[in-house]
């Protein structure tokens, strides 16, 4: 086991955990007070906004975060992985999804060689291949055109693709593209996942693409011979050839499998898998669905946020502010953070070397308001949980009714303008008895606030949009390879004694403010009002970039 020097064992980390104590005199409810501070800790890059001023730290622990960067020397971890370096010591391979979304003409070398031209004639592939089926000039083993895809992988060959395709599903761009035909996935080994995927479908007008970066995985493969199994014994087994197609690394276990290696769409070692939706894996199938036209956006949206994450300084760099409050939350303050457990789900350093610290990372969320009936009353009374709300501006769907009070769409928005204020000011005992409330509920109701959460806010969810964000999670997951997550700790596991149902009402109470602001300022242009600095930042931006939205309800419905 090589010997190296660990994260913990550098002076700013020293200062950093120092620091905590000063920390943990502060509460949220004065850090939002401060106009300066809330305002230093608002970053905007290419129509995204992030507010992280509910972060439970100061403009000190910033700096002293970015002393913390350099001593882990992220800068040059991040130029190495540009520049193709085998940063992934384990496989000792190059991490260059970066690559698979780079413009035509860039370089970006592995191993001495330039990728790029590799990556652009798969890419051509693909937008031939897949305006081919679209258009029905390639047709199936009966000649009927082929209206339907089962994409059968799993893992990193599923979950990407998964990700783009339910968030294209109600792009009204993507929808029209879609129109006819369907996409599905089959990722599970169980036989009854295999029969959701082909009911109600044709073999004779349906086409597979296995994606298995090994082609050995062994889920995918049985999954793979059952369909190649429905194709032939309905149409004959020289069927597969029209049928069946692969994206892989591996093009020899391809063509052995019985899929002709023309239709192979290849992919490299130095994808790995779980950052492969921008490869083949991904662009492939979605092509198929939405066209070329709507993915090279999404690629276009992905590679935005690479050039962002390699040239913005570190105060104004999205990724990198998202990691190192991550690392915050977990390695100093003990909280459980947002990580991806896939990638960073580790025991050891990069040099094999155990960590002296826990290092077991969990994930969660939901869509919408649903959070908010499931385990949010967790995230405002029980363990501290820091939290990312990812809002949009601009409805997918729009739905305003008549005789509401707001559009849907702003009543949802309404919870994430509230919910981040909720955690971060709690309600005290003192507010509760000025509020009339019974003594004996006091305690029900009493929220000590001071959790950590942090506001996204993006223009739109289109398929460039949906590209930004990939990347952005994917620049996170891309920090376990330069030994930066690792030095994550997660606590978590002790029991949770959930005993009261007060939660919504501290919700509603600053949702119905902000309800109430919405209606206000949009039919009567009223001012924001009544908020902190950072919400009236937040609501007021959200208002001016939906102020072509119309002001008065139209009974609009979704466009579906
Ligand atoms: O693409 P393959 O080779 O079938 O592997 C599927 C998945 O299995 C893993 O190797 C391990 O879970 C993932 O990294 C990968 O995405």
């Amino acid at each position: 086991m090589a010997s190296t020097t660990l994260i913990c064992d550098t002076q700013p980390w020293k200062d950093l955990k120092a620091h905590t104590e000063d920390i943990k005199k502060t509460h949220l409810r004065d850090l939002m007070n401060d106009k300066e501070r809330c305002e230093s800790m608002m970053v905007e890059f290419d129509g995204m906004f992030l507010d992280y001023s509910r972060h439970c730290a100061t403009l000190e622990t910033m700096d002293k975060l970015y002393k913390l960067a350099e001593a882990a020397s992220l800068k040059q971890q991040i130029n190495r992985m540009y520049s193709g370096e085998h940063i992934n010591s384990t496989e000792n391979r190059s991490v260059l999804h970066v690559a698979l979304r780079a413009p035509r003409d860039a370089v970006i070398n592995s191993d001495g060689k330039n990728v790029v031209p590799d990556v652009w004639n798969v890419l051509d592939k693909i937008k031939d291949f897949s305006e081919k089926v679209r258009n029905g000039s390639w047709v199936g083993a009966t000649g009927k055109p082929l209206k339907d895809v089962i994409a059968i992988g799993i893992g990193g060959s599923f979950l990407g693709p998964l990700f783009v395709h339910t968030a294209l599903q109600t792009d009204p761009e993507a929808v029209e593209f879609a129109k006819g035909r369907q996409l599905r996935f089959l990722a599970n080994v169980d036989p009854i996942d295999i029969a959701r995927n082909i009911a109600g479908l044709n073999p004779e007008t349906t086409l597979v693409v296995v994606v298995s970066k090994t082609f050995t995985t062994a889920e995918t493969m049985l999954n793979a011979r059952t369909l190649r199994e429905w194709i032939s014994s309905a149409l004959g087994p020289s069927a597969v050839a029209k049928h069946m197609v692969a994206v892989s690394t591996n093009l020899t276990l391809v063509e052995k499998f019985g899929i002709d290696p023309n239709n192979a769409f290849a992919f490299w070692d130095w994808v790995g898998g779980r950052y492969s939706v921008c490869s083949a894996v991904g662009v492939l199938p979605l092509s198929l669905q939405y066209g070329f036209s709507i993915v090279e956006k999404f690629l276009k949206g992905a590679s935005s946020i690479d050039e962002h994450f390699r040239s913005a300084p570190f105060e104004k760099n999205i990724p990198v502010l998202l990691g190192l409050l991550s690392v915050w939350n977990v390695s100093f303050l003990g909280y459980p953070a947002r990580v991806s457990m896939e990638s960073n789900g580790k025991g050891v350093s990069i040099d094999g070397v155990p960590l002296p610290y826990e290092a077991g990372e969990i994930d969660f969320g939901e869509p919408g308001t649903n959070g908010q009936h499931s385990f949010y009353q967790l995230i405002h009374q029980g363990r501290v949980i820091p939290c990312d709300f990812i809002g949009i501006v601009k409805s997918q769907q729009p739905v305003y009714l008549k005789g509401e009070v707001v559009s849907n769409h702003d009543e949802l928005m309404s919870n994430f303008f509230a919910q981040p204020d909720a955690l971060a000011y709690g309600k005290t005992a003192e507010q509760l008895l000025k509020e009339n409330v019974s003594q004996h509920l006091i305690p029900h109701k009493t929220f000590s606030g001071n959790r950590p959460s942090l506001s996204l806010l993006l223009p739109s969810l289109n398929a460039y949009n949906i590209g930004q964000s990939n990347a952005l999670l994917g620049c996170l997951s891309s920090w376990q390879a330069m030994n930066i997550e690792l030095l994550l700790k997660v606590l978590f596991g002790a029991s949770i004694l959930l005993t009261s149902g007060e939660l919504s009402w501290v919700r509603y109470s600053l949702a119905t403010q902000v309800r109430k602001q919405l209606n206000g300022s949009r039919t009567k242009s009223e001012p924001v009002e009544g908020f902190n600095f950072s919400t009236t930042t937040l609501l007021t931006r959200y208002l001016q970039a939906s102020s072509d939205i119309p002001a008065e309800p139209l009974t609009l419905l979704p466009r579906i």
